[in-house]
């Protein structure tokens, strides 16, 4: 995965909190265009703003959407990750604590523009929830995977608006493969999401 890592702007300071502070506006006008009820005269006038500020965002492209400053983990930080990246409209975002016991947890509310069924969250976001907790879950135990298989089990639905808790841990490394569990509960404690995956480091080269 290392190779993934090179050739990436590094955002600090300012300039990660300014594009996280466009994100986050981006994020609230996402959830008021799925949920607005304005007429269709004054959603194609907005639409034509939004086309200029589009274009004065192209105005400058990155080849790679870029990274933040290293964090305590040691590791570069995905800030344009789609579930948490800070400075990604479309991620939640969810900010994740790790334990020294290789717990990661965090709370976390999923707005409308998650909806699957009428009030819940879609099925897909949870699992894309969860195959981020249980990746971090398994680099947590000292070596980083793509995720091989992912199961989730949608117990109960999830609700949408209310905090939500999401936990994982590895449960064994087996050679390459490392192996991990998390669920997701809602407000009254109860799982909504249990999920597992299997995740494979890359191989080693000779003399990498
Ligand atoms: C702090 C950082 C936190 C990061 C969190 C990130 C979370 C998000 C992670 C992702 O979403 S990753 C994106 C989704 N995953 C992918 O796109 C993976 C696509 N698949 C691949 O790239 C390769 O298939 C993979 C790297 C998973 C494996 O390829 P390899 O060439 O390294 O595997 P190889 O053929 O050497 O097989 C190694 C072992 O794994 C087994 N294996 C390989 N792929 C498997 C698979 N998909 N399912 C089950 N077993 C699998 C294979 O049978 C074998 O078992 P044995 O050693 O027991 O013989």
């Amino acid at each position: 995965m290392r190779e993934a890592f090179v050739d990436r702007d590094i955002l600090t300071g300012d300039d990660e909190a300014g594009m996280a502070a466009l994100a986050a506006e981006v994020r609230a006008l996402t959830e008021a265009v799925v949920r607005t009820g304005v007429a269709s005269a004054e959603a194609a006038s907005v639409a034509a703003e939004v086309a200029a500020l589009t274009a004065r965002l192209k105005a400058t492209r990155r080849v790679h959407p870029p990274y933040g400053t290293v964090g305590e983990s040691g590791m570069e930080r995905q800030i344009a990750n789609p579930v948490t990246g800070h400075l990604n409209p479309i991620a939640p975002p969810v900010d994740f604590k790790v334990s020294e016991e290789g717990i990661v947890r965090a709370e976390f509310t999923l707005p409308t523009v998650y909806e699957g069924p009428p009030t819940f969250v879609h099925g897909g976001v949870s699992a894309m929830i969860m195959d981020q907790v249980l990746g971090m879950a398994a680099a947590a135990t000292g070596t980083a995977g793509m995720t091989a298989t992912l199961e989730t089990r949608y117990r109960r639905p999830t609700p949408l608006g209310v905090p939500l808790t999401v936990e994982a841990k590895a449960s064994r490394v087996e050679g390459r493969k490392i192996y991990a569990d998390g669920t997701i509960c809602g407000p009254d404690g109860r799982v909504t999401v249990e999920a597992s995956a299997m995740f494979i480091a890359p191989q080693t080269r000779p003399g990498a």
